[in-house]
């Protein structure tokens, strides 16, 4: 970061300022998309690309996170409806969102947390399996609604939308909840018919608008991925560079659009010519239709 930024205050997308030793802030992206649309293939892709699968957990530089993990505890009488295939769990309320909310805050300010696996056998939180998510310089967090809740979409540098067609999810959809989830054929259909495909068009489908970055096609747009791994790559070279702050938000909360306003000055010659960089690809992408590229305009927080 250059010396125009000394004496800034670093802030989290929604404004909340870091001090101190909290500014090794990760650079949190969001990853929406209906029911197997390919999210977390997408984000294991991206990891697997940056050399991160293989790594131990402690020495991850980017980290992926499941939505799933904030599914609210249900009640007795809930977990019985959920046994027959007659719970919501497509529905924003069926969601922690203050758990969820307060998890990524503590991930922002860079402390280690520890949140629930999720069994989709018994439909329940796992805290037999808890995952401890260490502190990382890029958090990948996928759900079907991670962009519904405006407090959270907030929170995001950046937001993914993984755009694949309904006949392709349903027809991933149904043999995933069978071979793994441990569904049979008639439940899997009949909870799709009655919640997944109503909640997907009320809920998840009109999030598509807040996202930066539409991925049509899933894990098999690798044109898009990547793009959005070497994007990824530049931030983590500019982050290790000598002299940078280390504060991934003042480094992506840019309005590319708006770049007449910024110059080789604002920032590092290396970070103008990434986001210069990214910014070219990204229109040359949208006109292949590889790629959707939209500009950031609900964090306008530098
Ligand atoms: N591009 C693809 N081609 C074939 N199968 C895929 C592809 N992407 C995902 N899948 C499969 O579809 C199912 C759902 O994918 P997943 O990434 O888990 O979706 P989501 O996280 O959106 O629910 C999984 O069984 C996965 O292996
Ligand atoms: O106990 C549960 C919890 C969730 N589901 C379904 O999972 C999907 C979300 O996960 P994806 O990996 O994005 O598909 C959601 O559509 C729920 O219907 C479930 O069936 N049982």
């Amino acid at each position: 970061m250059g010396d125009s930024n000394k004496g800034d205050t670093l802030r989290l997308p929604n404004g909340d300022a870091l001090t101190g030793d909290e500014v090794k802030s990760p650079f949190l992206i969001g990853v929406a998309g209906g029911t197997a649309s390919g999210k977390s293939t997408v984000c294991k892709k991206i990891m697997e690309q940056l050399g991160q699968a293989e790594m131990d957990h402690t020495q991850r530089q980017v980290v992926a996170i499941s939505q799933d993990s904030f599914y609210r505890e249900l009640t007795a009488a809930e977990k019985a409806k959920a046994q027959k295939g007659l719970f919501n769990f497509d529905h924003p309320d069926a969601f922690n969102e203050e758990l969820m909310y307060d998890t990524l805050q503590d991930i922002l300010k860079g402390h280690k947390v520890k949140i629930p696996g999720y069994d989709y056998r018994t439909n329940s939180l796992d805290f037999e399996n808890m995952l401890v998510i260490y502190p990382a310089d890029v958090v990948l967090f996928e759900g079907i609604l991670v962009f519904y809740f405006p407090k959270i979409r907030d929170l995001f540098h950046m937001k993914l939308f993984v755009d694949t067609d309904s006949d392709t999810r349903l027809a991933r959809r149904v043999p995933r909840d069978i071979n793994e989830r441990g569904r049979d054929l008639d439940a899997v259909l009949t909870q799709y018919m009655t919640f997944v495909k109503p909640a997907f068009e009320e809920f998840c489908s009109p999030t598509k608008k807040f996202a930066d970055v539409i991925i049509p096609r899933g894990a098999d747009n690798t044109v898009a991925i990547d793009l959005i791994v070497q994007h990824i790559r530049d931030f983590l070279n500019n982050r290790s560079r000598p002299g940078s702050t280390g504060n991934m938000a003042l480094y992506m909360n840019l309005d590319l659009n708006a770049s007449g306003i910024m110059g080789p000055d604002h920032f590092g010659n290396g970070t103008y010519n990434a986001i210069r960089r990214f910014s070219t690809l990204c229109k040359e992408l949208n006109m292949q239709g590889n790629f959707f590229f939209d500009t950031n305009k609900n964090l306008p927080h530098h």
